[in-house]
């Protein structure tokens, strides 16, 4: 019989209102699989990690997780991980978690839009699918998988795409690899993943990865900021294909020749990242030392850079691994 390890991290699946009707996560573990229609045949066990809500899934938190995570796979018995987490973060946390996951088995991340005390709550057909998903044959070879709504993502290219509608999950430049539905999986295409990080090298202390909004009217001020504060890489959230403006790429220039890692990534949801201006488009901040970040989106650039930051230290290797990691 499959054994499926649940870790419990809290967010919207785990969230009750208080008297003032503000949610915040009380649920444990337990009580989300207490309310579940198991699919036969699978023995479910639970842990209880954090209860927070992800928009508090700071990396300290998330590589908490992945250590207990690899610890639980240790156990061959076990067929495969499901993580309950709020949707808030999950973007950035099934990728963090996917960057390490070197085992065939598969973690399977889900979650809610409508809380445990709401009458229509998603949480717990999200998360008896994901335990379908996490003892599936079908599901082993494919990294970290988000299950929600039906759907199955790669966590590379997942993001959160309505604020509060429960089919909120899209990844707008792969689509979902495939379904899970009454019990079955189907997989209709294959991740592309990278070799995995040694999550024994990790050590996120210290590392500060912090996100520029490149709006017309930016400048160098929150990049110098974010650099006195201590950050070793930055991301822009540029605009288009990469663009941002030529106060910001001077100060892009300024930045990598004093060895903070930048990265430009772009605020619009789907293509890839392209140095093809100047006037401080992409072509510039290319010039001034800035890594295109592919198809990633912030989110997900800020953990890839976070990752390999916490892994390897020196700016120009983080430089080397990330440009190796990204299509484009
Ligand atoms: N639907 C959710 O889970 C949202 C919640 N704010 C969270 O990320 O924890």
């Amino acid at each position: 019989m499959p054994l499926v390890t649940v870790l419990a991290t809290g967010g919207t699946i785990a969230t009750r209102a208080d008297a003032r009707g503000v949610g915040t996560a009380r649920d444990g573990g337990a009580d989300l699989v207490s309310r579940l229609d198991l699919p036969p045949g699978v023995e479910v066990r639970v842990e209880d990690v954090l209860r927070v809500g992800s928009y508090l899934m700071t990396l300290q938190r998330v590589h908490t997780l992945a250590v207990r995570a690899a610890e639980v796979l240790r156990d061959p018995d076990v067929a495969g991980l499901v993580v309950t987490h709020g949707t808030d973060t999950i973007e950035e946390t099934a990728y963090l978690l996917d960057l390490f996951h070197a085992d065939p088995r598969p973690v399977v991340v889900t979650g809610a839009q409508r809380p445990a005390d709401a009458p229509d709550s998603d949480g717990p057909r999200n998360l008896t699918e994901a335990v379908t998903v996490a003892a599936s044959e079908g599901a082993r070879g494919l990294g970290v998988l988000v299950a929600f709504g039906g759907r199955v993502f790669a966590a590379r290219g997942i993001r959160k795409g309505h604020t509060l509608a429960a089919d909120t999950f899209t990844a707008p430049d792969t689509g979902p690899l495939g379904w899970v539905s009454t019990g079955r999986i189907g997989i209709e295409s294959r991740p592309v993943r990278g070799p995995a990080l040694d999550l024994a090298a990790f050590d996120p202390a210290g590392v500060r990865v912090d996100v520029l909004a490149c709006h017309p009217d930016a400048d160098a001020v929150a990049l110098r900021a974010f650099a006195d504060a201590g950050a070793r890489g930055i991301v822009l959230e540029a605009t288009g294909a990469g663009n941002a403006n030529p106060a910001v790429v001077a100060a892009v220039g300024e930045l990598v020749a004093a060895g903070v890692v930048v990265v430009t990534s772009t605020r619009v949801p789907a293509g890839r990242v392209a140095a093809l201006y100047g006037n401080g488009g992409g072509a510039d901040l290319l010039a001034a030392g800035a890594v295109p970040s592919g198809l990633l989106r912030p989110s997900q650039a800020r953990v890839l850079l976070a990752a390999l930051l916490g892994v390897h230290r020196d700016p120009d290797t983080v430089r080397a691994g990330f440009a190796a990691r990204v299509t484009g």
